[in-house]
């Protein structure tokens, strides 16, 4: 998913080479990395292969059913190029719709197929709170009379707006108020807005750029055209569809953004549910991503932030996730996730901490280093990538970084075990996610400068990582999410590798269920499997979806 807006044969113990520092233990460290990268390509092929017969609908989609669904949804003419089995229905929270399941639903379910109505963002607003410039951005299209009368139906809606707008104060929705009132007195209250907001209405003037009434745009109509992005855009841009999708702590979809994977150019998002979904449930996303895993604390701040909803303190994150009513072992892991030392810890809309004087949370430190970090394996990614060639003559210092940073990323989760007391907080999942991704750069890109005891270390360490990650992930996410295969994939991977080049490196590790060869193997086999049967529920195939529900019979 993206957010809305924010800015990897039984061998003898006397075949193991890992005690070699020499040239042959380099070839064989080479050999191994090869392997890992070929074994990568060819489950992506695989992964291809598998997806052009499967298919995860669980029901026709047809021309006609397209044709009646898609009528009764906010933009009757601006239809998406698919909706699945799901309803837009009335509810008490902003912006008042969501969406609704029409069936039971399997997960792997596509529920919408739709392109973004303004893609990305301008370079002016990027990196940047979101700002006017945006506006400007969209009055500079061709198409800006259009997106602007679209617009209107986005949550804060216009009518909606005016209405409150010609209500006594006294008759204001408290939430109305939060989400709307505030929200444009607060941005009114800077003379520099002010002024920007007056040129952009001349400037909307000048292009004939009117609502969907004739009328001219007003100061209000601009101020609400920030709310609606700040409320409804994602990273990859503005839609219509998707912005009917609210957030959930434990949502049942999610959200794949457009891509370009080698010659395949994909220009749409696709929302599919990630479990079983009953009938008449809420489809939801978790609005936040890059990063998803953040403490509750944190996002419970962004939400506010960004949204103007508070997910609240322990009482009402409890009643969010409905745990009283469900007594369900994904949602309790949901909130224990968040535990630190048993506790759940104090948070308020606006952010903890700082300033009241008192040290930090646990958790806030391990976000920040946790950000740092990030940054930094972009920061390699992009350069390892930016000189694919460099192969043996990597400069040491490229080495080095990468070396360090896993070194780092190791020691930050034997820190943030012993302090947060939860194998399975959260902010776990994204350090050990993270310490695979800075393994994978030195396999992927060192492995002219890793000898074989180095590269099979790196691989010892990366086994226990992805272990503890997909235990937290299948509690937490449920056993069909594309991250269980994703890290199920890890886990397969790295057990071959183990196996074929250090079966008694392996053994030492001394993992659950993993105390002799035959049970490594098994437990390689189970989790290659699980990638495959995760694989086939999420087949890629939004571009069949399409072409069934445009031809007419
Ligand atoms: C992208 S819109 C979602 C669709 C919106 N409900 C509508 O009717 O257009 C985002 C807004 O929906 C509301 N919202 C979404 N998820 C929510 C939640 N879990 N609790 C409260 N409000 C939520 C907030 O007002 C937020 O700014």
């Amino acid at each position: 998913m993206e957010a809305a807006w924010n800015a990897f044969g039984s061998d003898s113990d006397s075949s193991d080479s890992e005690d070699d520092n020499g040239v042959a233990g380099r070839e064989e460290a080479t050999r191994l990395m090869q392997q890992y990268n070929t074994q990568s390509t060819q489950d992506k092929q695989v992964s291809k292969t598998d997806n052009i017969n499967s298919t995860s609908i669980s029901f026709q989609p047809s021309f006609d059913d397209q044709k009646q669904r898609t009528a009764s949804l906010p933009w009757p003419n601006n239809p998406p190029l698919y909706l699945g089995p799901a309803f837009v229905e009335k509810l008490t929270l902003g912006g008042g719709r969501g969406y609704t399941a029409t069936a039971d639903l399997p997960p792997g379910t596509c529920i919408l197929i739709e392109e973004p109505f303004v893609k990305g963002w301008s370079e002016q607003q990027m990196g940047k709170r979101l700002g006017l410039e945006s506006i400007q951005h969209l009055f500079d299209r061709d198409t800006a009379q259009s997106i602007v009368q679209c617009m209107e139906e986005l949550h804060p809606t216009k009518d909606k707006v005016d209405s409150v707008y010609r209500d006594n104060s006294e008759d204001i929705a408290p939430l109305d108020k939060i989400q709307i009132v505030d929200m444009i007195s607060s941005a009114d209250s800077e003379t520099s807005h002010y002024q920007e907001v007056q040129s952009l209405i001349a400037y909307a003037k000048e292009r004939g750029i009117v609502n969907s009434d004739g009328t001219n745009l007003n100061s209000r109509d601009i101020n609400r055209l920030l709310l609606t992005m700040r409320y409804n855009g994602f990273d990859s841009g503005l839609y219509l569809h998707f912005s009917i999708f609210n957030h959930d702590e434990d949502p049942n979809c999610i959200k794949f953004r457009p891509s370009s994977e080698g010659t395949q150019q994909q220009h749409y998002s696709e929302a599919r549910t990630t479990r079983f979904v009953k009938k008449g449930e809420a489809l939801t996303l978790h609005y936040l991503e890059n990063p998803r895993e953040v403490s509750h604390a944190t996002r419970r701040k962004i939400l506010w932030d960004q949204h103007r909803f508070d997910i609240g303190d322990e009482g009402a994150f409890r009643k969010f996730l409905r745990l009283a009513e469900d007594h369900n072992k994904r949602k309790t892991a949901v909130y224990e996730s968040e535990l630190v030392q048993g506790s759940f810890p104090e948070s308020n809309r606006t952010g903890t901490n700082e300033d009241s004087g008192g040290d930090p949370p646990v958790a806030f430190n391990i976000e920040n280093s946790l950000d740092d970090l990030e940054d930094m394996v972009v920061e390699l990614q992009a350069m390892f990538l930016s000189k694919p060639d460099e192969g043996l003559s990597m400069s040491s210092t490229s080495f080095e970084r990468a070396a360090a940073l896993e070194l780092t990323v190791w020691e930050l989760i034997t820190a943030a075990k012993a302090s947060l007391g939860n194998n399975n907080h959260i902010l776990l999942s994204r350090c050990r996610r993270l310490h695979l991704d800075s393994i994978e750069i030195l396999l992927e890109h060192c492995s002219s400068i890793l000898d074989n005891k180095a590269s099979t270390e790196l691989m010892a360490r990366f086994l226990p990582s992805a272990r503890e990650l997909l235990e937290s992930q299948k509690l937490r996410l449920g056993n069909d999410h594309t991250d269980v295969a994703r890290t199920s994939n890890d886990i397969s991977m790295g057990i071959q590798a183990l196996l074929s080049h250090s079966p008694k490196r392996l053994l030492s590790l001394q993992l659950e269920d993993m105390r002799s060869l035959d049970q490594c193997s098994r437990f390689e086999h189970s989790c290659r499997k699980e990638k495959e049967r995760i694989e086939k529920l999420f087949p890629k195939d939004a571009d069949n979806i399409v072409a069934m529900v445009t031809k007419e019979a």
